[in-house]
C-alpha cells in the first residue's frame, strides 16, 4: 500500500459457487484511491459495480486477492470489521431503502438508535436534514416525499455516522436529469466540505464526469482508468 493511499484494492477476484457452476465475476482487478478521492466505478449493468463496492465497505470479500484500507488492519476480526462498518463507511442506494413508516427525522436516526452516542441524536438528524435543504419536511413521511427528497433524506442518513468513506450504488439511477444534478452538487459539497471520500457505481457518464476520476469496468476486469 503507497504512502497516500487510502484503499488499495490489489489483484482481486470474486467469483461465486451457483450449485456446480462457478460464477467469476471480478477478475485481477487493482486500483488505489486517496483520502477525499471523488472516483466512479463505471461500467454496463453485470459488469461487477455492486460486488466491488460491497468489498470496499467489506460486507464481502474477495476469492483472491486483497483490499487494504488505512485505518483497518488486514487481519482485521469479526469486532474490528463489525466496527470499521459501523463508524467508518455508509451507503447510498438506488432505492433510498427508508422505512416508509417512520418520519424523514426518525430515518436519519435509524442507524444510530441502537448506539449510545454523547450528542443529541435527534438535533444532529435535524442539522443533517437542513443540511440537505429538508428543513421542512422533517416530519414529513417517505410517501410524502418526492424521489430526490428520499434520496436527499438517504444521504443525511449516511452522515449521521460522520463516515469518512461514503459508497453510493447507482444514487441517482430513479431521478430525471436536473434532480440527478442536484444530488451530484450535494454529494460533491459533502466530498469537498468533509472531505468524506466518495465512491459512486454508476452506468451514467453524466455521473462520472463530475468525478476526479472514473475507473471503467467491463465484465469484470478494468479496461480503462480516466482522470476528469
Ligand atoms: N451472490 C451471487 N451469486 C452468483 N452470482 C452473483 C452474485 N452476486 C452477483 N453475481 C453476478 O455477478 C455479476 C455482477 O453483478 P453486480 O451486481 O456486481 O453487477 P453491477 O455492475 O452492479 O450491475 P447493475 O448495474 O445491474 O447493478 C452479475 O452477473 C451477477 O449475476
Amino acid at each position: 500500500m503507497s504512502e497516500q493511499a487510502f484503499i488499495s484494492v490489489d489483484n482481486i477476484c470474486k467469483s461465486y459457487q451457483l450449485g456446480t457452476r462457478e460464477v467469476n465475476v471480478l477478475q485481477n482487478v487493482s486500483f488505489q484511491i486517496a483520502k477525499g478521492d471523488r472516483v466512479a466505478l463505471l461500467g454496463p449493468s453485470g459488469s461487477g459495480k455492486t460486488t466491488l463496492l460491497n468489498m470496499l465497505g467489506m460486507i464481502d470479500f474477495p476469492s483472491e486477492g486483497s483490499i487494504q484500507m488505512e485505518s483497518l488492519s488486514p487481519s482485521a476480526r469479526p469486532k474490528e470489521l463489525q466496527s470499521f462498518r459501523r463508524n467508518f463507511v455508509s451507503y447510498v442506494y438506488q432505492q433510498y431503502h427508508l422505512l416508509p413508516q417512520f418520519s424523514a427525522l426518525d430515518n436519519v436516526c435509524l442507524p444510530l438508535v441502537p448506539i449510545k452516542v454523547s450528542f443529541n441524536l435527534r438535533e444532529r438528524a435535524k442539522q443533517l436534514l437542513e443540511r440537505v435543504g429538508l428543513g421542512e419536511r422533517i416530519d414529513h413521511l417517505p410517501s410524502e416525499l418526492s424521489g430526490g427528497e428520499q434520496q436527499r433524506v438517504a444521504i443525511a442518513r449516511a452522515l449521521i455516522t460522520s463516515p469518512r468513506l461514503l459508497l453510493c450504488d447507482e444514487p441517482t439511477g430513479n431521478l430525471d436529469t436536473s434532480t440527478r444534478d442536484s444530488i451530484l452538487d450535494l454529494l460533491i459539497q459533502i466530498n469537498q466540505e468533509d472531505q468524506t471520500t466518495l465512491i459512486i457505481a454508476t452506468h451514467d457518464p453524466e455521473v462520472a464526469k463530475v468525478c476526479h476520476r472514473s475507473i471503467h469496468i467491463r465484465d469484470g476486469q478494468i479496461d480503462a482508468h480516466v482522470t476528469s
